[in-house]
């Protein structure tokens, strides 16, 4: 049974990485109900690794990993399908399925995971997509529309199953600024009128400063988080000169 006053995401004590390569020892952070949160960090440091962790894609080499204050692992197929209807994820890329319709990428979890007849679960994901914006799209293949919209599109369908949290790979990445923008306005709409935890990983610190509450920054050469906290705090006091160049866009001092 789940505790409803437990951290969303509780990571304790995780060591992760692959075979040779770790990429964190020891690390533990939470992330609390509600809380638009964004893992940062150079490249490579394991940012999408991690992220695969929270969502129960790879293993912890050690530690654990609660969700709504339930252990990640062991965890059987029952459990594991229950706990996957609670997120909502976008990969890189935002990965819709090119031969399907907007509406039919959306409705693929509805399909999956509810016993609703055809008709209810277009209206469903018909709903979800005006949601996002894309009203008159329904129809269109992804190769049709652009690459906001395909975003757009992408996290209409993770929010399909009205999931509790939401866990977003680089979502602005390949976004001009503008339709960037754009992109932050619907992650904020989504955190302040459904409730929803949002983890994302993000390069982009103007859109890092404009949603995230919290950041966790990871670093490769230490396997180690280095900051967590709120980003502007971090970037004014920081006592870690990384973290401090690192939202400050100055170069590592050679
Ligand atoms: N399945 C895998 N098997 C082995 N090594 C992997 C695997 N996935 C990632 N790695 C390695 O782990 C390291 C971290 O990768 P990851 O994609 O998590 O980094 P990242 O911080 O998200 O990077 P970027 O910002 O460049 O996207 C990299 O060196 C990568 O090559």
């Amino acid at each position: 049974m789940a505790d409803e006053s437990a951290p969303v995401i509780e990571v304790r004590n995780l060591t992760m990485g692959f075979d040779q390569l770790i990429l964190l020892e020891q690390a533990s952070f939470t992330v609390q109900r509600g809380e638009i949160c964004a893992i940062l960090g150079g490249s490579g440091c394991g940012k999408s690794t991690l992220l695969k962790h929270l969502i129960g894609l790879h293993r912890p080499m050690g530690g654990k990993i609660f969700i709504q204050g339930v252990p990640m692992d062991p965890m059987d197929e029952d459990g594991y399908r229950n706990l996957l209807q609670s997120f909502g994820v976008m990969y890189q890329g935002g990965a819709l399925l090119g031969s399907m319709t907007l509406v039919q990428n959306v409705a693929l979890p509805i399909e999956a995971y509810t016993d609703l007849p055809e008709e209810s679960v277009r209206d469903l994901a018909c709903l979800k997509l005006a949601q996002v914006g894309l009203q008159g799209f329904e129809d269109h293949l992804p190769m049709e529309i652009s690459g906001g919209m395909k975003k757009r599109a992408a996290i209409a369908r993770a929010m399909a199953l009205d999931p509790a949290m939401l866990f977003l790979d680089e979502p602005s990445a390949g976004l001009d600024p503008v339709t960037s923008a754009e992109l932050d306005e619907l992650i904020l709409e989504i955190n302040k009128n459904l409730g929803t935890t949002v983890v994302l990983v993000s390069h982009e610190l103007a859109s890092i400063f404009a949603i995230a509450h919290r950041t966790i920054m990871l670093d490769k050469n230490t396997r180690s988080i280095i900051a967590d906290g709120d980003p502007r705090f971090l970037r004014d006091h920081s006592p870690n000169p990384l973290v401090q160049q690192f939202f400050n866009r100055q170069p590592p001092k050679r």
